[in-house]
């Protein structure tokens, strides 16, 4: 009888570690960044299902270089993809977001200045890929469908603004200050800042005396023309602030959020008409979804609803 007793005991206590060692392994799993390793970003998850992206040069103001560009791409791409990703911080270390262009080291300036050829179309055909990729290295922060929220502290400079424009939503700390700098370096800002920013704002004169002139605008008048909505004391307060707006929409349907932002960039391009015969479109597949039905039936029962993953 004893015997059994300690066997059934031995049991459990096995079943119960084989458990907790499940649990440890999905609890890793829902938080893990593996693969996310990056000469330039340092990725971390600082809860379920939310990604932060930090920018990682410091010491040289995270300045955008050659690998900076690959960085970038690659890694929004991944996280298009990945099923435990569901919102995106982005955001800078050190000092400040960002400096902008690495003015000492890219291919795009080092190739302007090789010889290869002498004949101007076939220059100007190199560059103009070059400039390309360059775009849809921010281009993928839009078409990724998951909501990337930029969390900017001091200052925010050149492709800086390009970058950002990217995103679903800019918060800012109290010291923060921008700069469409493009105009300074003898450049027209090329990565989007003239094509986004300006619909952001929704104020073309403003716009337009900003990309001129160069000025920069702190983080106050960025607020009052709409190009971040929140501005903290600080960058532990923004991290913070950031997180928990990821949190919120990471418990909501992934389906609902991803259709959400396909969408809104979708109505953005495009007149109202064409953006609801999109909507109707995509919904008449989506409204078809699990998540419907479960939306529907906690909020009937006042319960909090769990997605699985998309
Ligand atoms: C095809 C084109 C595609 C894209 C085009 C984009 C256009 C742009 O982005 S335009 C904007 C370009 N950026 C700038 O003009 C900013 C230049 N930097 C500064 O004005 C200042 O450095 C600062 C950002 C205001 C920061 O000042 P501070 O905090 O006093 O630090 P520093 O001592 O000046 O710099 C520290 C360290 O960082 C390096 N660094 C700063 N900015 C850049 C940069 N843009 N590119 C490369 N490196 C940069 C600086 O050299 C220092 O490095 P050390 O090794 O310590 O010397």
């Amino acid at each position: 009888m004893a015997l059994k007793k300690r066997t059934m005991r031995k049991r459990s206590q096995r079943m119960a570690y084989i458990l907790l060692k499940e649990l440890k392994a999905k609890a890793k799993a829902m938080t893990s960044t593996t693969g996310y390793e990056f000469e330039t970003l340092k990725i971390t998850s600082p809860k379920q299902f939310i990604k932060n992206v930090e920018l990682n040069r410091p010491d040289k103001r995270n300045a955008m270089n050659t690998t900076f560009w690959k960085d970038i791409y690659n890694c929004f791409t991944k996280l298009s993809d990945d099923p435990d990703c569901r919102v995106i911080v982005l955001s800078g270390a050190g000092k400040m977001f960002t400096a902008g262009l690495d003015l000492y080291e890219n291919e795009i300036f080092k190739s302007l200045l090789s010889s290869d050829s002498q004949d101007s179309s076939r220059k100007s055909f190199k560059i103009l890929k070059g400039i390309q990729e360059l775009q849809e290295s921010f281009n993928v922060i839009e078409k990724c469908p998951k909501p990337v929220i930029a969390a900017v502290h001091n200052g925010c400079i050149g492709g800086g603004i390009d970058m950002i424009a990217c995103c679903d939503m800019r918060y800012c700390t109290q010291d923060a200050w921008f700069q469409i700098k493009e105009v300074d370096i003898g450049l027209a800002a090329d990565l989007g800042t003239l094509q986004r920013f300006p619909k952001i704002i929704g104020n073309d004169s403003l716009y337009r005396e900003l990309a001129y002139t160069g000025r920069k605008f702190d983080a106050e008048e960025a607020k009052s023309i709409g190009f971040v909505s929140r501005i903290l004391p600080d960058k532990n307060t923004l991290l913070e602030a950031a997180i928990l707006i990821a949190e919120q929409i990471a418990s909501k349907s992934p389906v609902a959020v991803q259709g959400i932002k396909v969408n809104s960039v979708y109505s953005r391009d495009h007149g109202v008409y064409q953006g609801l015969e999109y909507m109707a479109t995509w919904n008449s597949t989506m409204l078809q979804s699990e998540d419907v039905g479960k939306a529907v039936s906690a909020a009937i029962q006042k319960e909090t609803p769990v997605f699985s993953k998309l």
